[in-house]
C-alpha cells in the first residue's frame, strides 16, 4: 500500500522561478518560511532552501518531480514579449499551460496562481482606470498578449472545487525593479543611441508602472486567500502600484536618475505611429533578405502614447492588497541597482 504524503501548505513550486519576477517571488517566499521548488528552463542563481528542477514546462514528465508534495504552484514562466515568435508563445503559453494544469491535478496540487497581465484587455487605445470586468481584447496588440489571454482563460476555467484545484490569476502591469532585464535596459539602450530626445504625443498619458515587490505581495496574498469558500476562486486581479503616472515622467525620472537627459521635444502621436507601422511593414517585406528590429514598433508607440492604467479595488477588497513600496521609493531603488547602466559607466 502506498501512503500519500499530505503536502505541507508551506511547500510550493515556482514555474519560471529563475526569471525577473520569479526570483523576487522566491526570495519573499523563503522570507515567509516557505520551502520552494523552482522549475525553469535555466538556473540563474543558487539559494539555500531552493531546489531547482530544469526543463521545458511543455514536458509533463519533467514538471511532475517539481510538484511532488507541493500544495501551491505559482506559474510565472513565459517567453519574453520581445521574441515576437508566435509559434513559441502558442507552444509555451497555451499548450504548456494546459500541461501545467494537468500536472497540478496529477500531483494533487491544491492551488495554482497564474501571473497573467493587465494587457489582456488592451487593444492599443486608451484604458483609464480599467476594471477586471473589461472584455478580453478582440484585437490584442501582439502574439504575446494573444496567448496570455488564452492562458488566463485556461487557468481560470480549471478552477474546480470538486476536483480540488483552486485557481486565481494576477494581472500586473509594467513591472519594474532591480534585475529587470527589459524596461530599464531598453530605455538606456535607446538613450545611449540618442533616441530618447522626443516625447510621443503631448506627454500627459497616464500608465501603471508596478514595483516588483508589490507584484510579489499580490501573488502571495492571492495564494494565502485561495480557499474553497473564498470569493477569489477562478477570478483575475489587477495588481498595480495604485499610482498611475505620466508615462514620460516615469521615463524621465529613470533616465535622469541614471544621469541621462530627459526627453524634451514633442512629436505628434499619429505621425510616430504611422512611421512605426511603415518600418514594421518594411521589416516584414525585407525579412527574407535582411533582418532588422526597429526600436519604434507600433506596439511600443501605442504603449508610450496612450493611457493604460487599471483599478485595483477588487484586490484591495478581496485580498486586503495595498502596495508595500511607493512609486518614488521603487524608482529610487531601481535606479540605484543599475550602476553599470549609468551615463559614462
Ligand atoms: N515584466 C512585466 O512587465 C510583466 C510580466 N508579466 C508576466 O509575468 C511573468 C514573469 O515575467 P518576467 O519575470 O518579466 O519574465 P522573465 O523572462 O524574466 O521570466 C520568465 C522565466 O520563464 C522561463 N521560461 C520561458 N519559457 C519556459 C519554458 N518553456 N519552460 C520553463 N521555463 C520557461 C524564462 O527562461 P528564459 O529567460 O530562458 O526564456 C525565464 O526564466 C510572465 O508570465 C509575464 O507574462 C505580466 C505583466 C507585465
Ligand atoms: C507600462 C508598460 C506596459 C510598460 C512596458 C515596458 C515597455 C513596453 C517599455 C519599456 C521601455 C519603453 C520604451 C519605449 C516603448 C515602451 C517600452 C519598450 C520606446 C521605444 C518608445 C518610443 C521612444 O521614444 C523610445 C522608447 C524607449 C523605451
Amino acid at each position: 500500500m502506498t501512503t500519500r504524503v499530505r503536502p505541507s501548505n508551506k511547500r510550493c513550486a515556482v514555474i519560471g522561478g529563475s526569471g525577473f519576477l520569479g526570483k523576487h517571488l522566491v526570495e519573499k517566499l523563503l522570507d515567509r518560511g516557505y520551502s520552494v521548488s523552482v522549475f525553469d528552463i535555466r538556473q540563474s542563481y543558487e539559494l539555500p532552501g531552493v531546489a531547482f528542477h530544469l526543463g521545458d514546462l511543455c514536458d509533463k514528465r519533467a514538471l511532475l518531480p517539481a510538484m511532488k508534495d507541493v500544495s501551491l504552484v505559482f506559474h510565472c514562466a513565459s517567453p519574453a514579449p520581445a521574441s515576437d515568435d508566435r509559434g513559441l508563445f502558442e507552444r509555451v503559453n497555451i499548450q504548456g499551460t494546459r500541461i501545467v494544469i494537468q500536472a497540478c491535478i496529477e500531483a494533487g496540487v491544491q492551488k495554482l496562481v497564474l501571473t497573467s497581465s493587465a494587457s489582456v484587455v488592451f487593444e492599443g487605445t486608451d484604458i483609464k482606470n480599467g476594471r477586471e470586468d473589461l472584455p478580453y481584447a478582440k484585437k490584442p496588440i501582439d502574439y504575446y498578449t494573444e496567448t496570455k489571454i488564452e492562458q488566463e482563460k485556461l487557468v481560470l476555467e480549471a478552477c474546480d472545487k470538486e476536483k480540488g484545484l483552486l485557481t486565481v490569476a494576477i494581472r500586473p502591469h509594467g513591472i519594474f525593479g532591480p534585475r529587470d532585464p527589459q524596461l530599464v535596459p531598453i530605455l538606456v539602450d535607446a538613450a545611449r543611441r540618442g533616441k530618447m530626445k522626443f516625447i510621443i504625443g503631448d506627454g500627459t498619458n497616464l500608465v501603471d508602472f508596478t514595483f516588483v515587490e508589490n507584484v510579489v505581495h499580490g501573488h502571495i496574498l492571492a495564494a494565502e486567500h485561495l480557499r474553497p469558500d473564498s470569493p477569489i476562486c477562478g477570478k483575475p486581479y489587477h495588481i498595480t502600484n495604485d499610482e498611475p503616472v505620466k508615462f514620460w515622467d516615469f521615463m524621465s525620472d529613470v533616465l535622469v536618475g541614471l544621469g541621462y537627459a530627459a526627453p524634451r521635444y514633442h512629436l505628434p502621436y499619429a505621425l510616430v505611429y504611422g512611421l512605426a507601422l511603415l518600418l514594421w511593414l518594411l521589416a516584414l517585406i525585407l525579412r527574407p533578405l535582411v533582418s532588422f528590429k526597429p526600436t519604434f514598433t507600433p506596439m511600443r508607440v501605442a504603449l508610450a502614447g496612450t493611457h493604460h492604467y487599471y483599478n485595483c479595488e477588487r484586490a484591495k477588497q478581496d485580498l486586503g492588497y495595498k502596495p508595500v513600496v511607493s512609486l518614488k521609493d521603487g524608482i529610487a531603488r531601481t535606479v540605484q541597482s543599475y550602476p553599470h547602466l549609468r551615463q559614462g559607466a
